[in-house]
């Protein structure tokens, strides 16, 4: 008899002193008076752009979101969605999974539910406010954001381009021990990069401002799980098992825009430039979400802005991932399940389409803390639990999450590696600080 997997309950706001306790009661409705105040300061362009319609559907997308901040903030009831966009049975199906689960015909409350449901519902109400309110229905209130956080990056944009094309010059006469070390550099860029994001701070600046080159060697102890080896020895082995013909495809599930995208641009160009793998394929989302998350509009507005930066590496980039686009090694792709609320145990039967399309690959990364935690159920699970186990059958290919903590869990640590860190570091885990490069070989 099959053992059956004893899980433990999920992070919630219901335990006071949680930092979901703190997200739900203080950081969500700062996020959601930001998205108002951001409504308000785009009066003047919705009219120019749309006339008195705009500035009707403005209000009312305003009157939407403050009533949403109402709820959230009073503990009103978690209500169905009543909207006509594609995703919305799935949600109200999953809704009432959650209120069988809490106890029955009981309303659903955001302090009482799961901390990764009531997150994710409060960016799909806000996705349904401007959705409702034509003709403002397409505005990204997070776009601003994003795009200031590329800006305010431009420095280490041209480092890292800059060191990316010195290193391409030279990349045929590299030896292996030279190109692992120029892969874990590109890794450790990349997960670094996941410490500039939006909703972390609540929208505050936090943009990456020095060369993030420089910094990698003094941030070597902060990864607490670093299982780049593993990463190498998949690549090595995979080229050599591999014959001509098939394909190396790697994925990468996205997380913020900003420097965070161009990082996973360059760790991706590294990839086929290298020839470790042969095609990359991007996972964005398919609706604004969690303040800077990476849309298709971010994606391309990225490489956009770097082909026409005026400056020769930033464009020589762009160009090359425009090229890799067009010839079809670099794929974008947008499924709605990243933007449901369900954790990555549900996606074989949620979404078996894309379940099918990651087993294609040869190594996932997922990027960021959202992914983690729905990488791992959200759950409060102990330091030591093998990372294996929380992907509770989660295994379409060897995968490898890039992740700095910003959320209060963490699996796969050694004896007393956790507590030691708690000790010293109370915030350790929802500062940003700390990294993992952790790796699931699959079945
Ligand atoms: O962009 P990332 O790395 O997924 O971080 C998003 C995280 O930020 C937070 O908003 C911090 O609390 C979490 O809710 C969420 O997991
Ligand atoms: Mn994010």
């Amino acid at each position: 008899m099959a053992a059956v997997a004893v899980l433990p309950v999920s992070l919630s706001a219901r335990f006071k002193g949680s930092f979901a306790y703190f997200t739900v009661k203080d950081r969500l409705p700062q996020i959601l008076t930001r998205v108002i105040d951001t409504l308000h300061r785009h009066k003047n362009e919705f009219f120019e752009e749309h006339g008195e319609k705009g500035v009707e559907a403005e209000k009312r997308a305003i009157s939407f979101l403050s009533k949403l901040r109402n709820e959230l903030q009073t503990d009103k009831p978690v209500t169905p969605l009543e909207d006509e966009l594609p995703d919305a049975a799935l949600w109200n199906q999953y809704l009432d999974y959650q209120r069988n689960l809490a106890n029955g015909s009981g309303e659903l409350s955001w302090f009482q539910s799961p901390w990764l449901f009531v997150e994710c519902y409060m960016y799909r109400r806000i996705h349904a406010a401007l959705a409702q309110n034509p003709p403002i229905e397409n505005f990204d209130v997070f776009k601003e954001g994003k795009a200031q956080n590329f800006f305010e990056s431009q420095e280490a944009v041209i480092a890292l381009c800059t060191y990316f094309q010195e290193l391409l010059k030279n990349i045929k006469d590299l030896d292996e021990k030279q190109l692992q070390e120029e892969l874990f550099k590109l890794l450790q860029v990349s997960l670094w990069g996941n410490k500039c994001d939006l909703s972390f701070s609540a929208g505050e600046d936090s943009s990456q401002k020095s060369s993030p080159l420089q910094s990698l060697e003094n941030l070597l102890p902060y990864i607490v799980v670093n299982d780049m080896e593993k990463i190498w020895s998949l690549f090595v082995n995979t080229r050599k098992r591999n014959t001509e013909k098939s394909n190396v495809r790697v994925d990468i599930v996205l997380d913020n825009a900003g420097f965070e995208l161009v990082s996973d641009f360059v760790l991706a160009d590294f990839l086929l430039s290298s020839k470790l793998a042969d095609e990359v394929h991007f996972h964005g989302k398919s609706i604004p979400w969690y303040v800077s998350d990476t849309t298709k509009h971010d994606f391309n507005w990225t490489v956009k802005q770097l082909q026409s930066a005026n400056h020769m590496w930033m464009s020589r980039c762009g160009i090359n991932w425009e090229g890799n686009l067009k010839k079809g090694v670099w794929v974008y792709h947008d499924h709605m399940f990243w933007t449901l609320p369900h954790d990555f145990s549900s996606m074989a039967g949620v979404a078996p389409d894309l379940y099918a399309d990651l087993q294609k690959s040869n190594l996932l990364f997922f990027k960021g803390d959202l992914n983690y935690r729905k990488l791992t159920g959200d759950r409060k699970w102990e330091y030591t639990v093998p990372f294996h186990q929380a992907l509770n059958k989660f295994h379409p290919a060897p995968l490898c999450s890039l992740r700095t903590l910003k959320s209060d869990t963490q699996v796969g640590l050694k004896p007393g590696q956790g507590e030691e860190i708690q000790a010293s570091e109370p915030e350790w885990m929802v500062s940003g600080k700390y990294g993992v490069v952790q790796f699931d070989a699959a079945l």
